[in-house]
């Protein structure tokens, strides 16, 4: 189905929000699908880990179709951890249509703002120090190869947002991300991811792991220089060189051809570059697996985790203070033929009235630098600190 663009009023027509259904609207839009949901049919918390997880699917799909929809759809959040709860639900209304373009003037809300009253980072800069530097001796000493390490912002805001302003702007400002809006039971995952895990069209996969990162600059010559100079960073190559071979080999079973760039390219989003790798790849003939099987077996991927897998998860939990949650989890859709798309939930934050906790993470293998880290994942959250408006707020500190 196709619709036309005409000059939208933001909130009513582009979002078609009235003020009650401001909060519970899911959405996720991508350059290939738009996918706008409401309401709960039925939900699904089983961990994605679980022995029953694809039959409870199976039977949330059965009982829609047996309500007269021809081909159903799941959306939500998978958390980063997947042994904890999903929060996925087949709304009761929903929408799959042409993506929005926000090049529109619409999306360009300047008049948005908001004030910080009081900001906390956890852990704060000195846990931070002491969290990367107990990384690095583990990776001198351990098969540990690389491990994903991560702070969060909490700020509380001089007003409680509102989610449809925040969500034209965080459009309007990243054009080219994986926009989202997820109503959580702890509030609004709302953001604009870069990176895809998987979108899947029929029996083709698509994937686009992001690895190794710099800062960009306002100053044109400074901004070339940190690019150039992340494609020659032999630190940052060995970063995503990991996630790309965790994938590779987690396809390879699974899949009859793949084709991915020899090298990564460099892409952009509007406060950061990163190295960035194409995947392509046909599921093997006959192949009965569903995207959740082909997700079970690529996340989390050493892009939010680390290598090995499961050593550095039991690393992440035993080093960072807080839960990720849905942070660097997943957000996204799937049908009941089998086609989805799910992008990884970073360059965003969680809402609640006027409460916001932001997330950013950073690889790190035996070249990094404790300070730089905290400067990248103080850049990462640059992404979200823009869209809610916030002004001179140096996150660096
Ligand atoms: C974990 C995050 O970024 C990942 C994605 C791109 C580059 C990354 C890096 O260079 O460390 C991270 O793996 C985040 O943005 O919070």
């Amino acid at each position: 189905m196709d619709v036309a663009f005409p000059d939208y009023d933001y909130d009513a027509e582009l979002l078609s929000l009235s003020d009650q259904h401001k909060t519970d609207l899911f959405l996720f839009n991508s350059s290939h699908n738009l996918v706008r949901a409401r309401g709960v049919s039925q939900k699904i918390e089983t961990p994605l880990s679980a022995k029953t997880f694809q039959h409870d699917v199976n039977k949330v799909f059965d009982a829609e179709q047996r309500k007269g929809i021809d081909n159903p759809i799941l959306v939500g959040a998978i958390p980063f951890d997947l042994d904890q709860p999903c929060q996925l639900l087949a709304p009761k209304w929903s929408e799959r249509v042409k993506p929005f373009s926000a090049d529109f003037p619409a999306f360009k809300d300047k008049d948005f703002s908001h004030q910080i009253i009081n900001h906390a980072f956890k852990p704060d800069h000195t846990g931070f120090v002491n969290m990367i530097e107990a990384a690095l001796l583990t990776l001198n000493h351990d098969d540990l190869k690389k491990i994903v390490l991560s702070k969060i912002l909490e700020l509380t805001l001089d007003r409680s947002v509102d989610i449809p302003r925040l969500l034209t702007n965080i459009m309007g400002q990243n054009p080219s991300a994986y926009h989202f809006s997820v109503p959580l039971e702890s509030g609004i995952l709302i953001g604009a991811s870069p990176e895809l895990l998987i979108r899947k069209e029929g029996n083709t996969l698509y994937s686009n792991p992001l690895a190794g990162s710099a800062k960009r600059s306002k100053d044109l010559q400074e901004d070339r220089r940190a690019s150039h100079a992340l494609q020659q960073s032999k630190k940052d190559q060995y970063e995503h060189r990991i996630v790309v071979d965790a994938i590779r080999s987690a396809l390879i079973p699974m899949v009859q051809s793949m084709k991915l760039e020899a090298q990564p390219s460099l892409i952009s989003t509007p406060t950061m570059w990163h190295l960035s790798t194409q995947i392509e790849a046909i599921l093997a003939k006959d192949s009965e697996l569903s995207i959740f099987d082909v997700i079970k077996q690529l996340h989390p991927t050493p892009a939010m985790c680390g290598t090995p897998t499961g050593l550095a998860h039991h690393h992440i939990s035993a080093l960072e203070p807080h839960k990720r949650g849905f942070f660097s989890g997943l957000v996204g859709w799937c049908d009941a033929q089998g086609n989805g798309e799910w992008a990884i939930a970073i360059r965003c934050a969680e809402v609640a009235s006027n409460k916001v906790r932001l997330f950013a993470g950073a690889g790190v293998v035996p070249d990094s630098c404790v300070e730089s880290e905290w400067r990248e994942t103080s850049a990462k959250m640059q992404t979200m600190i823009n869209a809610f408006g916030i002004k001179g707020f140096n996150n660096d500190d």
